[in-house]
């Protein structure tokens, strides 16, 4: 693409995406919220904060005036799932109608139960919006290691463009026209992450966490389809792929939170100062269910825990002791 990527938001992901865009051949404007950061992050060019130790690509401009997205071919959305609402009208008042936001945040809005791309359509109706989800740590991706995920807009021929644009020698995207399916998988896989810590940190086995990735990946299957999901995309890159990586290993926030309740610090001190993107989503991936009497026990746990009703025992204890029944 002629025109420069847009990314807004400079966290971890945002800087990582930065740098593969550039790798791609891209000129990339990297947005951030102030003006001291951006300053400080064209000087050094390292994100120190957010992904230290990387040094940001020199086709990326680390920029504070989100106006200066407006030049951009596409937009990739890279901050905190609850912040899209403000973000995507803010975007909306400054882009082109026909720019192609990317939603990279993986979510549910709190406030309203509502998916992602719908919070986005309800602030910029008829613009085109994707989603980029898959097994994808940030640090592992800016160091150039490699990794497969999943592109996904309703328009074919933009999610192949996109997914093109995107790609890489160690970033390969796939792409797809199930928008739902993919970011379902992204916004779930983060609840179901904490349940897999937490069993680490009680210090459960590995066998009880490959039973709840099992388990777990037969409700998120359930809840996808529900809500209109293709199973055969919960069960690639977006799907099975990223909660596989996320209830495997302490590197995500997320199953590192759930370790550390696990290992009896408290709701507060396990965040760390981390954005734990399943801690925000978790009631609303609980209410949805129910809604459409979709059984997610292993997510109705983690919903528990995290309103402090119930203890990870005793949530373990309850989800051993239901009633027997077919696996399917
Ligand atoms: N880090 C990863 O490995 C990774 C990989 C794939 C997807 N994601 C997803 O990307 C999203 C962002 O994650 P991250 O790792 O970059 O988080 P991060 O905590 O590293 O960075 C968050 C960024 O958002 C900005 N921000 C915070 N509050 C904001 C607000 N109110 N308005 C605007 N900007 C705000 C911060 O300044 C920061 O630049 C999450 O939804 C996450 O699930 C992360
Ligand atoms: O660190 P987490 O738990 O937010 O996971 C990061 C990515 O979503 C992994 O694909």
């Amino acid at each position: 693409m002629p025109a420069p990527i847009g990314i807004a938001g400079a966290g971890a992901w945002g800087t990582a995406l930065a740098n593969v865009a550039a790798a791609a051949g891209q000129d990339v404007i990297l947005w951030m919220r102030t003006a001291e950061q951006a300053e400080a992050i064209a000087r050094s060019r390292t994100n120190e904060r957010f992904l230290p130790g990387i040094r940001l690509h020199d086709r990326v401009r680390p920029i504070a005036d989100l106006s200066t997205l407006t030049s951009a071919a596409a937009v990739l959305l890279v901050t905190p799932s609850q912040t899209t609402r403000t973000m995507a009208g803010q975007l909306a008042e400054i882009l082109p109608a026909d720019t192609p936001l990317v939603l990279c945040a993986k979510g549910i809005e709190r406030e309203t139960n509502a998916f992602l791309c719908d919070v986005v359509e309800d602030v910029r109706p008829d613009a085109p919006v994707a989603v980029l989800s898959g097994p994808s740590f940030a640090d592992d991706v800016a160091r150039g290691l490699p990794t497969a995920v999943t592109l996904a807009c309703r328009d074919g021929e933009l999610a192949r463009t996109l997914a093109t644009v995107l790609s890489g020698p160690t970033f390969r995207v796939y792409h797809g026209t199930d928008l739902r399916g993919v970011e379902i998988g992204g916004a779930a896989k983060n609840v179901l992450a904490i349940a897999c810590g937490a069993v680490a940190g009680r210090g459960l086995g590995e066998s009880a966490k490959a039973a709840l990735i099992a388990r777990g990946f037969a409700e998120l299957l359930r809840f996808a389809r529900a809500y209109g999901g293709e199973a055969e995309t919960l069960m690639g890159l977006s799907g099975l792929g990223d909660l596989v990586l996320t209830c495997s290993s302490a590197q995500s926030r997320n199953f590192a939170f759930g370790l550390r309740l696990g290992h009896g610090m408290s709701l507060q001190d396990a965040a760390a100062g981390k954005l734990v993107e399943g801690t925000a989503s978790a009631h609303a991936l609980v209410t949805l269910a129910r809604a459409r009497n979709v059984d997610m026990p292993v997510a109705e746990a983690v919903d528990q825990v995290l309103g402090g009703l119930c203890t990870i025992d005793a949530a373990v204890d309850s989800l051993m002791n239901r009633p027997v029944k077919s696996e399917q």
